[in-house]
């Protein structure tokens, strides 16, 4: 009799226990992409059919792999097909807006312009950052661009003044010190020679970007900064690997060999950053100077709750910024790069342009900069076609009225910017076509709708480091159309790659010719 109860317990228990689970998974798995799917359909929107636990990650990869074989033409600038094979034929055959499946997570991939302004210039958070795997976060830090909410609004406050127009004007000079290491690399590797030399100009641009914001924001330098942006290098090759990965929670914690490698190369990063830190802290000097790096230990001293920063989070603003802070300006000046040399009268009007601002042999100041009107058209229209951020993501934190649009809870929100940068409709029918002019009254004058241009995004959410790339990338051109004239190298193979950002697969050989040569 005991015994029957006992096992009547134990059997009540277990019901207890496992139905529910049985039924959430039964929920993930099944019914919610099934509800999910039919209230998306009666509002008229599609796509591809959910596989279970998979969603359409399979198609997904199986597109990417594929996309990445394939070697385009150098004037064309039709790189959708390749970068986001996915989006580009599911919009083609569902329409405007695709809903499709990272897993079993839906996502909702929209292209229309004002809808994308509605949702990243909601002020109320309701569009929040989107849920990111823990091996991105080891990478770019649970930093500025993924906090939410009033973590977001204390970091953001106490960051702003470190990218202030004065701070960047002031950084102006360090930028120009790490090209004129850069030429002086350049000129060693020619044997003092003025001839022609072949250089991996994304190669060279990551290394100069990363010696720059390791100066200007951290008051290091290349060499202190490598082993951050090395072990950065090799945990983002982790990342782009397992992108269209199922991600299954707490798979992070496995010791598969993937995650050992990650946890080895997250510890690194994090000792870097600790002592660079552990320097700063150490030096002779009343304050801690007011880089980046200076503000945030001056916060972490802070009485204010709503003004402090804590240590830990300082490890982890410095990935960000170490990440988030050099790769992107190195892609703007690589595609700029390459469509310079592709596009020989506009190299020679910025030229022009610089030498009539700057002279032949000046460094250009921060106000020289700002006088290159030219110059700034094309990273405009640079960043149209090959903006480094191919996508932004953004979470319903709440049920959504977007539009006409219904959106419900824990809906990612896809915004395929490098598709919409191509949308005729908005940019014209030259949308394809390299074409600075179109930027000549401004960027919210270059498109039917004056928040086309998306590459540092809009809202409050926008990059808070534009000004400072703008600067850098205008510093270093500037400095390298005084030295020399560019040209592709024949080697280059036009291959556009989704690298977490927009990188050309095989890098970019450029001949570099001497002016005075
Ligand atoms: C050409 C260069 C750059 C481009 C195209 C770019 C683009 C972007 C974009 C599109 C976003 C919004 C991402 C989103 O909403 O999901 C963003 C955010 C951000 N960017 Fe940049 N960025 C560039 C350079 C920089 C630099 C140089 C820094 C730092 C020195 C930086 C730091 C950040 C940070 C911290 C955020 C998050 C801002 C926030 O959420 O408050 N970026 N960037």
């Amino acid at each position: 009799m005991e015994l029957l109860s006992t096992i009547n317990l134990l059997a009540l228990a277990l019901v207890v226990l496992v139905v529910p689970k049985i039924y959430g998974v039964c929920w993930i798995l099944f019914w919610r992409p099934l509800m999910l799917s039919r209230r998306f359909k009666k509002q008229g929107i599609s796509g591809p059919k959910y596989r279970i636990l998979h969603g359409n990650l399979r198609e997904v990869r199986k597109m990417k792999k594929e996309a990445k074989l394939s070697v385009l033409d150098p004037n064309s600038n039709d790189i959708v097909p390749r970068v986001l094979p996915h989006l580009d034929q599911w919009i083609s055959q569902y329409g405007e807006t695709v809903l499709y499946w990272q897993g079993t997570a839906p996502r909702l991939c929209i292209s229309d312009h004002e809808l994308a302004k509605q949702i990243l210039s909601n002020k109320f958070g309701f569009f929040a950052k989107s849920k990111t795997k823990p091996e991105i976060l080891k990478l770019a830090g649970n930093g500025l661009i993924f906090v939410n909410d009033l973590v977001w609004v204390r970091h953001r406050r106490i960051l702003n003044p470190a990218f202030s127009m004065e701070k960047i004007k002031i950084m102006n000079q360090l930028m120009v010190d790490c090209t004129l290491r850069m030429f002086e690399e350049w000129k060693k590797q020619r044997n003092g020679g003025e001839s022609e030399q072949v250089m991996m100009m994304n190669r060279e641009y990551k290394r100069l970007t990363a010696d720059i914001i390791a100066t200007a924001a951290f008051g290091s330098s290349y060499a202190e900064g490598i082993e951050v942006f090395r072990s950065q290098k090799k945990l983002q090759k982790c990342c782009a690997a397992s992108l269209t990965d199922v991600y299954i929670p707490g798979v992070q914690y496995f010791p598969t060999p993937l995650n050992l490698r990650i946890w080895k190369l997250g510890r690194k990063v994090n000792n870097s950053i600790k002592r660079i830190i552990d320097s700063r802290l150490k030096s002779e000097s009343k304050n801690y100077g007011n880089d980046l790096l200076g503000i945030m230990l001056t916060a972490a001293r802070s009485n204010e709750s709503e003004k402090k920063i804590s240590i830990d989070e300082i490890i982890e603003e410095c990935k960000t910024f170490f990440f988030a802070g050099h790769e992107t300006t190195a892609n703007l000046l690589t595609w700029s790069t390459m469509l310079l040399s592709l596009n020989q009268d506009w190299q020679e009007k910025i030229r022009e342009e610089v030498i009539n601002e700057c002279g032949k042999d000046k460094i250009p100041d921060a106000e020289n900069c700002s006088k290159l009107k030219l110059m700034n058209m094309v990273f405009m229209e640079s960043l149209r076609l090959y903006g480094p951020v191919i996508n932004v993501l953004r979470l319903a934190s709440e049920d959504m009225k977007l539009g006409n649009l219904e959106i419900p809870k824990d809906t990612t929100i896809v915004l395929p910017i490098v598709k919409m940068h191509r949308d005729k409709a908005v940019w014209g029918s030259d949308a394809d076509q390299f074409n600075p002019m179109r930027f000549e009254n401004g960027a919210s004058r270059a498109a039917t709708h004056p928040n086309a241009l998306l590459a540092f995004s809009i809202g409050p959410r926008a990059c808070i480091g534009q000004n400072f790339a703008m600067m850098e990338a205008k510093t270093v051109l500037a400095m390298i159309l005084q030295r020399f004239r560019l040209n592709l190298s024949g080697e280059y193979k036009h291959a556009p790659a989704d690298h977490l950002t927009l990188q050309p697969q095989y890098d970019l050989p450029v001949m570099l010719k001497p002016i005075n040569g």
